[in-house]
């Protein structure tokens, strides 16, 4: 942080003097070094470059991203603008297969210089089909650290609006193809506490339609135990099959991204509010609450497994002095080493000793907690928010805990915004005797296991349910956790105020009794084998017989297929199947595949019964319909799909014309196959949904994808809205002209950006 900034704030806190630890987050270091760096403090009041990463499985992304190093790269080189040279996009020297750019243009060479404005218009419609996503370049670095693989069992706990599980969800379907998806055996639960924000991760993932994604709402510091049956346990031989069917264990993960709330101070180069509102005591907060949903993923978490602890926040007290706090509260972990992981990367190590701020006005004259605590009057002690963990470990503790690991990220580096990154793993063999061990480690189980007294003493006996955890396991940790969840009093983290912990301790009572009351979602209910719309969907589509159909499901009580048809994974069928979807707090699971004809048309021909397949939900079923059941066409048929609404089908061209006359009407499946038309070429297979009528098609893709698509393969949008578009502005401009009014027309793709572009 600026230390001017910190001396001003002293002055105007009045009266205290500088301390003998120096000013805030100081390390050692800091006293040799002159913390005078032009180019940091510049950087830090220069807007962010534009980052993006081109989204979608590895084989997709992979086509998009020779689109853009091969065609629109080379034509935005040896740009000139009024008078000045401007840079191209280049890649981000560390993410992996060269899949994210940056580039640092103004909001007018976008606007005024053709192919930078041509590029913009590429970007705006492919980030709107989510082909592309914007993202802060250090944004992108924990999933990477997570090295995700498609059978991981994955939890994102503060997950909202989802620009990582994104990155998460794409990792665990890194075998899809361009155009057909896998159904991974793994699992990935997007979870945050607030409910509108877990809409945006639905929105957002729906661009990643995954039957192995569960969203729940869920504050995740108590994230409740998600119990699965143990079919794998072996059981004592004299067992009654009636116990050993009963049993269930407790979910663990691979897998887990504490992406936690923070103070954001690293963001202040997108954020200019942070210069304004900053205070110390943003961080001092968090803490708490930061430790307690580490703590809960180490919990959570299975043997070899990984944790990433990522903030967007610079202050020890939110990075740092949480890890050191989680790691002596819970034995069995450490830092891993990083340090070669991401080759490129520029970073700095983790600090090993820095001093709170004790206040608003920055005072941090207290090397430590217990100096601070014997400056304060007796009967303010009590009242102090400040608690031990604040400060730092001692220091042959912090080089035992290996805190330099951790990862700092500082803006001038590589022109980022300011980011924190530990990669915390769980060992992968059972805990050693704390006896057996050296000083600290000794210690830090010793100190675990006091903090955990009372269910150490009262082993849980297993009840209604019979959670046991995870089988090939053995983990004491989870067995622990489920007995005393919320319980949990790891040392030295700040309390909540008593009334508003007690509250929250009834309103878990209450859920563990059950499902919670005020959850007003719909449940999922899985629709039986033989149930005839989902034996009509097979026949018609001609799925293979290897198509799950028994993990079809529906969303209301009674199991109607009311609307849509939902596909999920059978680990995503198992929790459903064996956890109270309110206490779960479950808000969506799995990706719609069909959906209902809907329209007076559908009405017309008979056709309201029956199902379609979405365009979001065709990768899922591709690979399970028959090949011969899919229809074959070329480029100058996909154009006439793009050009109008309702082509008639007199108007394609042959064989295209009669394969399709001789197929009954509603839903089909068109394979496009590499062709030419005209001057254009299609490089790579597109497979599309496509809806027959009486007399005419349909390609069933939403407006946006279709515009992207044909920007994409016509290097134009061709499509009926962008003509009306067009025409409209030409109209609207006419008018204006005549009338001799000025106006400033949107620039096409603005309206629709979803890509803010800062000045
Ligand atoms: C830094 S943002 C997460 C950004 C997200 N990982 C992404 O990449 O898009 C922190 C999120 O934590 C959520 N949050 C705050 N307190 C929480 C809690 N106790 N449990 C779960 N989520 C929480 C907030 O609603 C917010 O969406």
């Amino acid at each position: 942080m600026p230390r001017t900034k910190n001396k001003a704030r002293r002055g105007r806190g009045g009266g205290k003097t500088q301390n003998r630890g120096g000013p805030n987050w100081r390390t050692d270091a800091v006293e040799t070094v002159d913390m005078n760096n032009e180019r940091f403090n510049n950087c830090l009041r220069e807007p962010l470059p534009t980052t993006f990463r081109v989204a979608g499985s590895r084989q997709a992304a992979r086509l998009l991203n020779d689109t853009i190093k091969e065609t629109h790269v080379p034509h935005l080189a040896g740009v000139i603008f009024e008078g000045e040279v401007v840079s191209p996009p280049t890649q981000l020297p560390w993410y992996p297969d060269g899949l994210a750019w940056q580039f640092n243009v103004s909001k007018k060479v976008l606007r005024k210089q053709p192919e930078f404005k041509r590029f913009h218009s590429f970007l705006v419609f492919e980030t709107e089909v989510g082909n592309i996503s914007r993202q802060e370049a250090v944004s992108m670095l924990p999933p990477l650290f997570l090295e995700v693989e498609p059978h991981h069992r994955v939890m994102d706990m503060c997950a909202a609006p989802g620009s990582k599980t994104a990155q998460l969800l794409e990792a665990l379907h890194a075998q899809d193809t361009a155009t057909a998806s896998s159904i991974p055996s793994g699992l990935l639960i997007a979870n945050d506490s607030d409910n509108r924000r877990t809409h945006l991760l639905i929105h957002q993932s729906a661009r990643l339609p995954s039957p192995a994604l569960m969203v729940t709402n869920h504050d995740a510091s108590i994230f409740p135990v998600i119990k699965i049956p143990s079919e794998q346990t072996i059981f004592p031989s004299g067992t009654k099959t009636r116990v050993a069917n009963k049993r269930q264990h407790q979910l663990l993960f691979d897998r887990i991204l504490c992406d936690v709330p923070c103070s954001g101070d690293g963001t202040m180069r997108k954020n200019p509010g942070i210069w304004k509102s900053w205070s110390p005591m943003d961080g001092n907060g968090l803490h708490g609450l930061q430790i307690r949903i580490l703590q809960r993923a180490m919990r959570m978490l299975k043997k070899g497994g990984r944790i990433v602890y990522s903030t967007c926040s610079l202050n020890p007290v939110e990075n740092e002095a949480v890890i050191a706090a989680a790691l002596k509260s819970i034995p069995g972990f450490e830092l891993v080493d990083v340090s070669n992981f991401l080759p490129g990367l520029v970073y700095r190590p983790g600090m090993t000793s820095w001093v709170p701020s004790v206040d608003r006005s920055v005072i941090t004259d207290f090397a430590t907690f217990q100096g601070y605590i014997q400056s304060l009057p007796e009967s303010k002690r009590e009242e102090t928010k400040m608690v031990e963990s604040h400060w730092p470990p001692a220091q042959a503790e912090a080089e035992e805990l290996h805190l330099s690991r951790c990862l700092r990220i500082y803006p001038h580096l590589q022109d980022t915004g300011g980011f924190f990154v530990a990669v915390l793993q769980k060992s992968p063999g059972p805990l050693v005797e704390a006896s057996a061990l050296g000083s600290l480690e000794g210690k830090r189980q010793a100190n675990a296991v006091e903090g955990l007294e009372t269910s150490e003493v009262k082993k849980p006996k297993l009840s209604v349910g019979d959670v046991e955890p995870e089988a090939n396991d053995g983990d004491d940790d989870a067995m622990l956790q489920d007995s005393q969840e919320g319980t949990e009093s790891a040392p030295a983290i700040p309390s909540e105020p008593r009334a508003a912990a007690s509250e929250k301790m009834k309103g878990k009572a209450k859920a563990k009794e059950g499902g919670d009351i005020h959850f007003k979602e719909n449940p999922y209910t899985f629709m039986t084998s033989d149930d005839p719309i989902v034996q009509a969907c097979i026949t018609k589509l001609n799925l293979k017989s290897d198509f799950p159909v028994s993990n079809i499901l529906v969303r209301n009580p009674a199991g109607d297929p009311v609307r849509s048809l939902y596909l999920t994974n059978d680990l995503v069928k198992d929790i459903v199947q064996n956890n109270d979807y309110t206490r779960i707090r479950l808000m969506t699971c799995g990706t719609k595949v069909m959906g209902k004809q809907e329209g007076a048309a559908a009405k017309r021909e008979g056709a309201e019964l029956q199902f379609r397949v979405l365009s979001e939900g065709l990768p899922v079923l591709l690979p399970f319909i028959q090949p011969e059941s899919i229809i074959t066409a070329d480029l100058s048929t996909l154009k006439i799909l793009m050009e109008s609404y309702y082509p008639v089908i007199p108007g394609f061209p042959e064989p295209f014309r009669s394969m399709i006359e001789s197929k009954p009407t509603g839903s089909h499946v068109v394979r496009f196959v590499p062709s030419q038309a005209g001057n254009f070429s299609l490089t790579h297979e597109l497979v599309l949904p496509l809806w027959k009528s009486n007399a005419s098609l349909t390609l069933m893709i939403e407006k946006k994808a279709k515009s992207a698509l044909s920007l994409r393969v016509f290097g134009e949008d061709v499509t009926t809205v962008a003509r009306e578009a067009a025409q409209q502005k030409r109209d609207s401009t006419a008018t204006s002209v005549e009338a001799g009014v000025d106006i400033q027309g949107p620039e096409p793709g603005e309206d629709v950006s979803g890509i803010v572009i800062e000045d």
